[in-house]
């Protein structure tokens, strides 16, 4: 799979959203951070802004609902016009029903886990999902340091993804940055959120070029992408 820069709109102008969506042109989704201050201590937006930047961007949105009961929420950010929602495996009573909903409704279901929430017991499930999420910083805010001790989850996670031939996207999002995409890219990861590598330079367009330019070059020197 083609590597994929998502930007992640926590970083933008709230008051401008519809036009930072513009700036970030050649972005594979627009990543659309949704907190409700209980399962993080920050609050973001919700369905109705959702459904107003679908209808101002041609770039799909990829929701990251960091909300408790997303199995009561996620099946409306469907409708508001989210091509992926991610539910955290933390929140979720019943992942496998929600993620089949999600899918039934026509968009990607996608599920993340915080950094101490371990991929193993996860493994049956991954047939059901077309994106596994990994948090590289602690959710609930942009502009944290990337936490290094992330990299051994992602490899086992792109192990279990190869072991089992799934087609699951990897995301990581959390820190990710020039000077970190690459151990990224090279633990197995192809799909990269970045808010402030990408809102917080004079150019938004051009710092998801050059993301994408590492990305795809250490994921070219790559054992796990050789081995395919
Ligand atoms: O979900 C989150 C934070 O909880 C992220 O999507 C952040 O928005 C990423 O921001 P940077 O770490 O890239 O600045």
């Amino acid at each position: 799979m083609a590597v994929q820069i998502n930007p992640s709109i926590l970083s933008a102008d709230f008051a401008r959203l519809a036009d930072e969506a513009q700036a970030v042109k050649g972005a594979d989704w627009l990543h659309v951070d949704v907190m409700d201050n209980h399962f993080v201590p920050n609050l973001t937006l919700g369905v109705p802004v959702v459904e107003s930047l679908s209808r101002a961007t041609d770039i799909p949105l990829d929701c990251h609902l960091m909300i408790e009961d997303p199995d009561r929420w996620a099946p409306q950010f469907v409708e508001a016009g989210a091509g992926s929602v991610t539910f955290h495996a933390e929140a979720a009573a019943a992942p496998v029903r929600l993620a089949r909903e999600i899918r039934a409704k026509g968009a990607r279901a996608s599920m993340a886990l915080k950094p101490a929430t371990p991929i193993e017991p996860f493994e049956d499930l991954l047939p059901e999902l077309d994106m596994l999420l990994i948090m590289t910083v602690e959710p609930g805010f942009g502009g944290q340091a990337f936490l290094d001790i992330m990299l051994p989850k992602i490899r086992r996670t792109r192990e279990l993804i190869s072991r089992h031939g799934l087609e699951l996207w990897l995301q990581v999002d959390g820190g990710v940055s020039a000077e970190t995409v690459e151990r990224c890219a090279e633990a197995g990861a192809d799909v990269f959120v970045a808010g402030s590598a990408v809102y917080g330079t004079e150019d938004p367009a051009a710092a998801v070029r050059s993301l994408r330019a590492q990305a795809e070059r250490a994921t070219a020197g790559a054992s796990w992408a050789c081995a395919h």
